[in-house]
């Protein structure tokens, strides 16, 4: 088992019915144009990017939510870090959260990476004497000390994993969630963060991990969620998982 197991261990995250829809603007085509002339160029349609969604994690699991394209890994993730709200179904959480998703997510562009850190680690619940003992700390994990005074706008899809990886992990965070975001990483940083995931592990952190690499998530996962066009349609071991994930490409 990647992480180690916790007899009787509580429910940290909880997802009850979640849904979630969005509304899509579409261009017209040509013909409707004619047809409609006068009124509007755009027409609206309803997507659900999550139906119905239920499961419990038990505290220090390692969970993987895969999926294909577009089958609403993000938005899960997303919804069970509270950064937007279902439409129907409700997410109970316990403990401290840190989210890495998607590229530049949390950072302001126009503030330096130390302002960064500041920032994202006063809203993470730190104070600011905290993110001082933290500072250095976060500064050598990322590896960007040569640009630290640099607005992030400026850094490279590299740069900006780096800094968000080094602060999640530093804030002390009971629940992780990580959007395929390492990938931007180099070979060296990956390995790290890897490293880091495992540590986490071990301390019965509780990690909920989106990733299209199979093999990362057999050797980090000890259950996996696949999701299809919104619905979970398998709910189980790691290995198993990744059996049903190849099995709903043919669908
Ligand atoms: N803000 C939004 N507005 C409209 N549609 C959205 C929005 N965010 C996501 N979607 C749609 O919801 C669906 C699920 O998207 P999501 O990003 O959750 O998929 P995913 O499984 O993470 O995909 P990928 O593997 O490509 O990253 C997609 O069809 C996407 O276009």
């Amino acid at each position: 088992m990647p992480s180690v197991a916790i007899p009787n261990a509580p429910t940290v995250v909880r997802a009850t019915n979640v849904s979630k829809r969005f509304v899509i603007r579409k261009e017209k085509s040509l013909k409707e144009r004619i047809v409609n002339f006068g009124r509007s160029n755009k027409h609206k349609d309803d997507f659900w990017a999550l139906r119905d969604v239920s499961f419990e994690i038990k505290a220090g699991t390692t969970i993987g939510l895969v999926g294909a394209n577009g089958s609403g890994k993000s938005t899960l993730l997303k919804v069970l870090g509270g950064i937007i709200e279902p439409n129907d179904g409700a997410v109970q959480r316990r403990g401290r959260l840190a989210a890495l998703l998607e590229l530049g997510a949390g950072f302001h562009p126009d503030l330096t990476g130390r302002e960064n850190v500041y920032l994202n680690s006063s809203i993470l619940g730190l104070t600011r004497k905290q993110t001082d003992d933290y500072f250095d700390s976060i500064v050598e994990f990322s590896e960007i000390e040569a640009f630290i005074d640099t607005q992030v706008k400026f850094y490279s899809s590299g740069m900006y994993v780096r800094l968000a990886f080094a602060i999640a992990v530093h804030v002390d965070p009971d629940i992780l969630l990580v959007d395929e975001v390492l990938a931007v990483g180099d070979e060296p940083f990956q390995e790290k963060c890897m490293n880091k995931i495992r540590e986490f592990q071990q301390e019965g952190r509780t990690i909920i991990l989106v990733s299209h690499s199979s093999s990362q998530v057999e050797s980090l996962c000890d259950r996996v969620v696949v999701l299809s066009h919104g619905s979970v349609i398998f709910d189980g071991g790691a290995r198993e998982g990744i059996a049903a994930l190849r099995e709903s490409f043919d669908h």
